[in-house]
């Protein structure tokens, strides 16, 4: 399924700033698509316009064939996506696998169906095992796998995952890691992160959000080349980091 962004802008109209997206235009297919770009960049707020939590005030977003600040397909297009805020808070009294139930029948699945629909989720972030767990007593890891079910449990042919590892120690990473590549294997997975490794890892593609807009759409190992042409710019960190560093500075300014 595709996501389609055209000259999108936006703003929080409450700071009176500039826009925080400003004509930002990106096509996302099939797979795992890597979303980077620094702190304050506009990466969360672009995932919200993707999922219909805020609509952009110029350009249109499109989730297959449904635009998604129309109100006519509003609820077609929710449908389709599924997301994982970088925080969440979940019930920890309630077991893993009435938090997944609950999730599929809030987002519309019949009553009847949604102890199946939790199971099959837990079952692809492989957290069947855990299933009748209080979500008090899982680790971080866990709490994160039970937020990506949650947002699978409607069966969503896209799934927006804003910062999925921050937090996880080196194991749980990996299978996070893991799991989003099994899940981009048949969905649009959007993930947005800091962490340059997961997006070599998993993604196909990548875009770098900065100054407002998409200044880098491609594979990972084109950025890659541009961050080894890079010749740093900030004394902090080490030649990669200060490299990538330099590089998304100069995209933000429009270079
Ligand atoms: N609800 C809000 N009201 C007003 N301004 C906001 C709001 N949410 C975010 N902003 C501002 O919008 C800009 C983009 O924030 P956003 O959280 O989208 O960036 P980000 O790229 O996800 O950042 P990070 O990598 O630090 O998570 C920032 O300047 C932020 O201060």
């Amino acid at each position: 399924m595709r996501i389609v962004l055209e000259q999108v802008s936006f703003s929080y109209r409450r700071t009176r700033k500039k826009n925080v997206l400003e004509g930002a235009s990106w096509t996302v297919d099939s797979g795992v698509t890597g979303l980077l770009g620094p702190n304050g960049a506009g990466k969360t707020t672009l995932l919200s316009l993707i999922v219909t939590l805020a609509a952009p005030q110029r350009g249109r977003i499109l989730v297959g064939e449904y635009d998604v600040a129309r109100p006519a397909d509003r609820a077609e297009a929710r449908r389709l996506l599924g997301f994982v805020p970088q925080r969440f808070s979940l019930a920890g009294e309630l077991t893993v696998a009435d938090t997944v139930a609950y999730a599929a029948w809030v987002n519309g699945v019949p009553r009847r169906a949604c102890a199946d629909a939790a199971a099959c989720a837990l079952d692809h972030v492989d957290m069947g095992a855990l299933a009748s767990r209080a979500v008090r007593t899982l680790s971080g890891g866990e709490r994160q796998r039970v937020g990506i079910a949650a947002a699978l449990a409607h069966d969503p042919r896209v799934l927006v995952l804003d910062e999925p590892t921050v937090g996880l120690d080196p194991g749980q990473r990996l299978r996070a890691r893991e799991v989003i590549a099994r899940l981009g294997e048949d969905r649009t997975v959007v993930l947005s992160t800091h962490l340059v490794e997961d997006v070599a890892h998993l993604c196909g593609r990548v875009g770098v959000l900065a100054g407002g807009r998409i200044a880098f759409d491609g594979t990972f190992a084109a950025l890659e080349g541009l961050i080894e042409d890079s010749d740093g710019g900030s004394r902090y960190g080490s030649p990669f980091e200060r490299a990538y560093d330099a590089l998304i500075s100069r995209m933000g300014a429009g270079a």
